[in-house]
């Protein structure tokens, strides 16, 4: 649905030249939350840019949809943009318009007149929850209702894509989480797909199925999130799961135990000590709800060899859980 081919962008010449964007490649399926998560400067904002074509890349190519935004221009260009929706960290919405207005605003541009343009941004604020503010005036709403509006508008042209860049970056958690809903929910109720930025981890585990983690212009790691949780040494597996760093224990071997869905609730390790009689101590350990999942991370240390270690893993495989070893 979003296919980003091996992308570059440069931004100036010689020694002060920053390359944004260095080959990078993401794909996103159709209907599904693809969420690009990276420190400041990681080239995110670039990359969203590049789909909706605000910013050229000097290789690759972005296709939406099956048409290949890098290569239109002019009325071509102005077209496949109304069907990528974008909505914003601090919401851009005009101020001496009213509510329904700024919903109109997108409507306008792509030709929709009179009574049909009202009922249609009617329609839209009453899919997030906001009809009965019309006519106030964006001032007069609180931060999360100025997103609602923000994502009103930009779902005004019916449009298959909806980017989000750090939307509920100024918002509070509690807002935050249900801006996360509407957008999780519009994308089922729509069958949108969503390629959203952010900085902050939480919003990769409430909503997205996949993520990439972008590091000084590249994609560093990418998945399905199920798939990442149980990689070894995935990074953002282990932001997900803030076990703490691995320190070498004498005489002792460090194992990294991932559960997910039914098996979250086993008591695998307590019953590891009984059958192989080790006293396994537990290191860290993280529990969290992923897409609505319980998921956890447990870092032990076993005493004993590379053996026990392999022996203890297979064990754990067995019940249905991922292990491995973590060398400090
Ligand atoms: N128009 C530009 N001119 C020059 N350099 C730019 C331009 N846009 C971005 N950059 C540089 O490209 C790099 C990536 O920036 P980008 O904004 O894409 O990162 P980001 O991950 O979105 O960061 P943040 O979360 O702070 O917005 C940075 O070093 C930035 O300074």
């Amino acid at each position: 649905m979003i296919t980003i081919d091996h992308v570059s962008r440069r931004f100036g010449d010689g020694l002060d030249a920053v390359v944004a964007l260095d080959d990078v490649s993401i794909e996103v399926q159709r209907g599904e939350i693809f969420g690009v998560v990276g420190q400041s400067g990681a080239g995110k904002s670039t990359l969203l840019r590049t789909v909706n074509a605000l910013e050229r890349p000097d290789s690759g190519t972005v296709t939406v949809d099956g048409t290949v935004i890098t290569g239109l221009e002019g009325a071509a260009l102005r077209q496949a943009r109304h069907k990528i929706g974008m909505v914003f960290q601090h919401f851009n919405l005009v101020g001496n318009r009213t509510v329904a207005q700024n919903v109109e605003f997108a409507l306008e541009a792509v030709g929709v007149k009179g009574d049909e343009r009202r009922g249609r941004a009617l329609e839209m604020l009453d899919l997030v929850g906001l009809a009965h503010r019309a006519k106030d005036r964006p001032a007069q709403l609180s931060g999360g209702q100025r997103q609602r509006v923000g994502i009103a508008r930009a779902l005004a042209s019916q449009p298959d894509v909806l980017l989000s860049d750090e939307a509920t970056s100024a918002l509070d958690p509690e807002t935050t989480r249900q801006i996360l809903d509407l957008i999780k929910r519009l994308s089922g109720e729509l069958g949108l797909t969503v390629l959203l930025i952010t900085h902050e981890m939480d919003v990769v585990k409430r909503i997205c199925d996949s993520a990439a983690l972008m590091e000084q212009g590249r994609v560093v790691e990418q998945g399905a999130l199920e798939q990442l949780i149980r990689t070894p040494g995935s990074r953002v597996a282990a932001e997900l799961f803030p076990v703490g760093e691995a320190h070498y224990t004498p005489g002792h071997r460090i194992i990294d135990v991932t559960y997910t869905g039914l098996s979250a609730d086993r008591p695998v390790i307590a019953q590891l000590s009984r059958d192989f009689g080790l006293d396994v101590s537990i290191l860290g350990a993280a529990l969290e709800t992923i897409r609505g999942h319980q998921a956890g991370r447990t870092r032990l240390a076993v005493p004993g060899d590379a053996s026990v270690a392999l022996k203890v893993i297979d064990r754990l495989t067995s019940q249905g859980v991922t292990a491995w070893e973590v060398h400090p």
